[in-house]
């Protein structure tokens, strides 16, 4: 058996029980051994965590930017290392893999300079003769609580504010991947972070997750996964009055029109639904088609998919790498007969595939012939499965596209600057995209969507102050 890869509590490894990370491409292949916590070592790791509030707190802005950018700068060296460790643990192509891990050194590096740009603000108050101030403070305890499909960018993008706002961690990634989780820990340990600034308690969300859910002493909790748990994080953080955020699922809508450029509807399509093996919240699986381009866009998007190498993450020419784990690819499978249940046409892809090693393959699938209120179209699916929905014109498009209880992301294809800029205002999703993928974001900018796709305040860019800082309102009378 390999080296377990302890937890981190209080400046502490902390061993436990083992558990494989396997790679899903080759269910053979142990990438490594990961411990599994305990609601004890969730416990020790927030008693930590408020423990180090009290000093990391009040630390320098220039100690704090230089973690921050020595982190960002090691995770950029070893890019490719991490990306394939990355591409290993949960299945997404190396160059995606090495793409996100870059992102995350970007991530890291973004926020060491925000550090430095924490502003407040001096203003006059009402009553003559008196000073008010308006600072930012950070929040206390934070768990950050992660999904499995963006190992180290979500992980990277709820650590990094967390730190340069001067609050202290408890991070729990997703069992399935926990490699990137406790490597970035790591680089950050190494890199100066005080004991205790940053936990890892890396187990089961219904045992380590469902400690910090609970615990009283957590003071704020930011959340990505599925609308199910982000449920519980609400309830639970109501429960004790303390600040959440959630980011949830997607049925993300991209609108062909008539006039768009095919080639651009293809790749914009292709990407948005199928890249990542569609695991992304942000994936477009409503491909909503204008009456005069859909029969050949189908034909062309059809031919697309058939040209897509769905192969082990790591090989060279891999377009799709594997579904990560049987109970996604049991979902996926799942959707795809009630698809054909409910009278879609299959027109590619759905089947199992066999390879060289054993993995969890599927062939991407495109539905047409089906209808807004089919469950295909309601239900968000998480893998690499889109259908097309046949509309009369833009008007009908927009209403389609916008009927939905999610509002993460929405694209259009079109040369119509009308249509673009109306698109623009009048989707309701809280980022939205023209001529281009609606997965695949900036990391510098404002990430989350409307309605049951996202709560509280946004993450990334300088937005995330929002959540990683509580404002204070201070007044003088000198
Ligand atoms: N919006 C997004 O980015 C994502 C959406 N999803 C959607 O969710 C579906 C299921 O994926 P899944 O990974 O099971 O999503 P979950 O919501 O179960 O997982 C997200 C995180 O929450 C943790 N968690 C699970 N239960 C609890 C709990 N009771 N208390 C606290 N934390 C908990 C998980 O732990 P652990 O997994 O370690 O047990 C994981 O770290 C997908 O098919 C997809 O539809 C999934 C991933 C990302
Ligand atoms: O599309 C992206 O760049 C990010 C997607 C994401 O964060 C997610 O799927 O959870």
């Amino acid at each position: 058996m390999s080296e377990l890869h302890k937890n981190y509590i209080g400046g502490e490894w902390v061993g436990g029980d083992a558990r494989p990370n396997i790679n899903p491409s080759n269910t053979n292949e142990v990438i490594g051994e990961y411990a599994q916590g305990t609601a004890a070592d969730a416990k020790a790791a927030i008693d930590a965590a408020a423990d180090a509030f009290k000093t990391w707190s009040l630390s320098g802005i220039q100690q704090r930017h230089d973690i921050l950018k020595a982190t960002g700068d090691e995770i950029l060296a070893r890019k490719e290392e991490i990306g394939r460790l990355l591409s290993r643990e949960e299945g997404k192509t190396l160059p995606e893999g090495i793409g996100e891990t870059m992102r995350a050194a970007q991530i890291f590096h973004f926020f060491a300079g925000e550090t430095l740009r924490l502003a407040g603000e001096i203003l006059p108050s009402v009553r003559p003769g008196i000073d008010v101030t308006i600072t930012r403070e950070p929040v206390g305890v934070v768990g950050l609580i992660t999904p499995w499909n963006f190992p180290i960018a979500i992980p990277a993008w709820k650590l990094a504010p967390a730190i340069a706002y001067g609050n202290t961690v408890v991070l729990k990634p997703a069992d399935l991947v926990p490699g990137c989780a406790w490597t970035i820990v790591d680089i950050l340990v190494r890199n100066g972070l005080p004991k205790g600034v940053v936990n890892l308690v890396m187990g089961r969300g219904s045992v380590v997750g469902q400690a910090i859910l609970e615990s009283k002493k957590v003071n704020a909790l930011s959340f990505t996964g599925s609308v199910g748990t982000g449920k519980k994080v609400a309830e639970a953080s109501i429960a004790v009055m303390r600040k959440f955020q959630l980011e949830m699922g997607g049925k993300n809508p991209t609108i062909v029109l008539d006039d768009a450029d095919l080639k651009v509807a293809v790749e914009t399509t292709a990407n948005s639904a199928f890249f990542s093996t569609g695991q992304r919240c942000t994936a477009s699986s409503r491909l909503i088609v204008t009456e005069k381009i859909h029969d050949q866009y189908v034909e062309a998007l059809a031919a697309r998919i058939k040209d897509l190498v769905v192969d082990d993450a790591i090989k060279q020419g891999t377009h799709i790498g594997p579904v990560v784990d049987q109970s996604q690819l049991d979902q996926d499978q799942n959707y795809i007969q009630i698809a054909k249940d409910e009278g879609g046409t299959l027109v590619v892809g759905g089947q199992r595939i066999e390879r060289e090693n054993p993995g969890f393959f599927l062939q991407p699938a495109l539905f047409t012939g089906t209808t807004p209120d089919m469950r295909i179209n309601k239900e968000e699916v998480f893998g690499p499965v889109a259908s097309v929905i046949k509309v009369k014109d833009y008007e009908e498009a927009l209403a389609v596209a916008n009927d939905t209880p999610f509002g993460l992301a929405s694209g259009i294809v079109t040369t119509s600057l009308k249509h673009a800029t109306h698109f623009k205002r009048n989707s309701e999703a809280g980022m939205v995209m023209v001529n281009l993928p609606t997965a695949g974001v900036d990391y510098h900018v404002p990430f989350g969507g409307r309605k049951g796709s996202s709560y509280g305040p946004r993450e990334q860019g300088k937005y995330a102050a929002e959540f990683f800082t509580t404002v204070k309102t201070s007044y003088t009378q000198p």
